[in-house]
């Protein structure tokens, strides 16, 4: 399979360079735990990925929680915030980063989260975020209208750019399925590096799956390859 060459790459942050996807996990399965109910994969996949309010609504409608929005994202971003103090770095993610920083290649950040809860997430992490030339924060950006799966993240990422790239020159890496489908309507190629349990029909939108960021072979789309 051949892929178009690109010059800029937009990183998700959650479960693609921080592990943080069991943390929510388990937030979200601790609330649904105190109604009796269970934060099943399916609904998983459904809420990864989105911006805040759209993760409270759809866990809300989905496990039947007898919470308001505004009730469900006071106890959901507290624990998070509690619990997400020190995340740990995905596999490779490091390598990849400072690889491509190194040669040059303009990068940035598309996150779903609220300015507020990265700076939580990132506080360990700090001198490998500012290698990106900005982030962008999905919950908080007043210019992103529409959470992932919609495309509005990764296009407002691409123009924050000082070259201001087409978005066929940019390159998305995402673990979710909602953000592989926000990358792939923004005309973006997309590498998709899901947790092990998203089923294969939902890998489909994406360009290329990998199952760690340490198979990435950044030649394959016209960027340097690692030494
Ligand atoms: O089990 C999960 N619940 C909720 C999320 C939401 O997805 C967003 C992750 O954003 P991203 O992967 O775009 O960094 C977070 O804001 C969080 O609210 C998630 O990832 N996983
Ligand atoms: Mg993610």
């Amino acid at each position: 399979m051949s892929f178009k060459k690109v010059s800029h790459v937009i990183f998700d942050l959650d479960g693609l360079i921080i592990e943080s996807e069991s943390i929510y996990a388990t937030v979200i399965g601790e609330i649904a735990a105190k109604f009796g109910k269970e934060y099943t994969r399916d609904i998983r996949l459904k809420i990864m990925g989105t911006p805040e309010p759209v993760t409270a609504s759809t866990a809300i409608k989905e496990l039947q929680l007898p919470y308001t929005v505004d009730q469900f994202l006071e106890e959901y971003l507290t624990k998070a915030k509690e619990l997400l103090q020190h995340p740990k770095l995905m596999p490779g993610a490091k390598e990849l980063i400072e690889h491509l920083h190194k040669h040059n290649i303009p990068i940035a950040v598309a996150t779903s989260s609220a300015q507020d809860v990265l700076d939580v997430k990132i506080q360990d992490h700090l001198d490998l975020i500012s290698l990106f030339h900005h982030v962008v924060c999905g919950s908080t950006d007043p210019e992103v209208k529409h959470g992932k799966p919609a495309p509005d993240i990764f296009l407002v990422c691409a123009s924050r750019f000082p070259d201001k790239p087409h978005p066929d020159e940019c390159l998305v890496l995402e673990d979710a399925p909602n953000g592989a489908k926000g990358a792939v309507a923004a005309g973006m190629q997309v590498i998709l590096v899901p947790d092990p349990d998203v089923p294969e029909e939902w890998r489909k939108p994406a360009t290329l799956v990998l199952n760690s960021l340490k198979e990435f072979k950044p030649e394959l789309f016209g960027l340097p390859a690692f030494d």
